[in-house]
């Protein structure tokens, strides 16, 4: 891949024919973006907010008393590495999420879709580093790269699509439908998926909208989905977050400390040369679910923290004492005085912990999303659920048992669901996926 990230269509200078390429002096100001913030230090005018924020009066931007970017807008992932970007860092990293799935167009094979992966690893490489894309339409040309990740996935469609039904890997099998599912097929699969993380709105639509159109001709979005999760700094210090119906929701998830964590979310060297490309990957399992919060709200808080096993609070587990953190252990042998299951028999931890299922585990790391009001007023609102595993089996087992036995599933409905591959991180020179497609 090449450094020079202000390359677009593989054209230098500005292309007539491209309706978003600025003009010489807007693209000079897109360009330097990321310089202006590095070299004016504290004090460049790419890199500064407005005074209001520090203490303005009517939370306007006012030039004069412009202060640095905050470590929140200053914040870059490297975009290289052994795994790719946007599968790691807590949810509370990001505020903002975009989830967009790709078909590719008739007509584009497997050199149109390595063009493709090319484009956007350059143009995400760019942007993830605080650099504008060639073409750039400014959206986001006044903040800093905020965190923004963005990670790519193939779907098992886009392996026959490009003739590569022979790579194929062994671990992307379909996600079996379950007898409460109630799936959506348009807002489900795809060929390619993306995944777009950042701590700003502006930064995240912004990135969506550059890789929608470097995919122009070669793919079509199939869906889209966006969400969110906390601001960074709304809580006195960084917090596990919760979810739509007010549950601290991350806590049992692995941590990259754990000896075993990478062992459980990405893919080890198979040994296989045709399977290089997934090493250091991961797989990604996505499903859209719709919370009932009308029928959640009608719950008492004990009936809510039964259902989940733990309390609503503190997010501690109920077979914990009071006053016990978010952190205690759950103990699924303990009993209440009066000889009940402390985390009841259909609680979802009980349900969905690793001790449950031979020890299969997942890195939950989602995003809430709020779709507007469903024609009988309920919000259409709930999780975009995204697992990431060294193999999908380990979603199935878990969701399999779920199923049937968790009483959370009486509040939710799943309503879209889709697997991808996603490759290891591109090396520096590379692109993502650059070792299935040309190797
Ligand atoms: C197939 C796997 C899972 C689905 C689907 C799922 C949906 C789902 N979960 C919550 C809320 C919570 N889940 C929690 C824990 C938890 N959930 C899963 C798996 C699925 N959840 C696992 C493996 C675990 C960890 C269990 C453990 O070992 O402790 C919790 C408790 C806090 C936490 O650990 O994160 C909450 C809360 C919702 C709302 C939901 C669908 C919308
Ligand atoms: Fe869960």
């Amino acid at each position: 891949m090449s450094d020079d990230t202000t390359r677009h269509h593989d054209h230098q200078a500005p292309r007539p024919d491209c309706p978003s390429c600025p003009d010489r002096r807007d693209r000079r100001a897109g360009i330097s973006r990321r310089r202006m913030l590095s070299s004016a230090g504290t004090a460049g005018v790419a890199g500064l907010v407005s005074g209001a924020v520090a203490g303005g009066t009517a939370g306007y931007a006012v030039a004069d008393r412009a202060v640095p970017v905050t470590a929140v807008g200053a914040t870059a992932v490297p975009f290289h590495g052994t795994h790719q970007a946007g599968i790691t860092a807590p949810p509370q990293a990001q505020a903002i999420g975009h989830l967009a799935a790709f078909d590719l167009a008739r007509g584009t094979g497997r050199t149109e879709a390595a063009a493709l992966m090319r484009r956007w690893s350059a143009a995400a490489k760019a942007m993830t580093q605080g650099h504008a894309p060639a073409c750039d339409d400014q959206i986001a040309l006044d903040a800093g790269p905020c965190s923004l990740t963005a990670t790519f996935g193939f779907g098992r469609t886009f392996f026959t699509r490009t003739g590569l039904t022979h790579r194929t890997p062994a671990a992307l099998v379909p996600v079996p439908r379950f007898p409460s599912d109630a799936i959506d097929p348009k807002r489900s699969d795809g060929d390619l998926w993306i995944q777009i993380g950042a701590d700003d709105p502006l930064v995240a639509f912004h990135a969506l909208h550059v890789l929608q159109k470097e995919a122009a001709g070669a793919a079509e979005v199939r869906w889209q989905m966006s969400g969110f999760n906390r601001a960074r700094g709304a809580t006195s210090h960084p917090k596990t977050v919760r979810n739509l119906m007010g549950q601290i929701d991350g806590t049992g998830n692995p941590k990259p400390t754990d000896e075993d964590f990478a062992a459980k979310i990405f893919v080890p060297d198979s040994g296989h040369t045709d399977q290089a490309w997934m090493n250091g990957g991961s797989y990604a399992v996505v499903r859209r679910i719709r919370m009932l919060l009308g029928h959640w709200a009608d719950l008492t808080r004990t009936e809510q923290e039964e259902v989940i096993g733990r309390r609503k609070g503190t997010g501690a587990p109920l077979s914990a004492l009071k006053g016990a953190a978010e952190t205690t252990p759950m103990d699924l042998n303990k009993f209440t005085r009066n000889g009940s299951l402390a985390i009841p028999a259909d609680a979802h931890i009980r349900v969905a912990a690793p001790e449950s299922n031979d020890g299969a585990a997942m890195l939950r790391r989602g995003f809430s999303y709020h779709d507007g009001y469903r024609t009988d007023g309920t919000p259409d609102a709930g999780l975009l659920f995204i697992t990431w595993q060294a193999d999908p089996e380990a979603f199935i087992k878990v969701q399999t048992k779920l199923d049937g036995a968790d009483h959370l599933t009486r509040f939710i409905r799943h309503e879209s669901t889709a697997v991808f591959a996603v490759p290891g991180g591109a090396a520096p020179g590379e692109y993502v996926g650059q070792r299935l497609l040309e190797g």
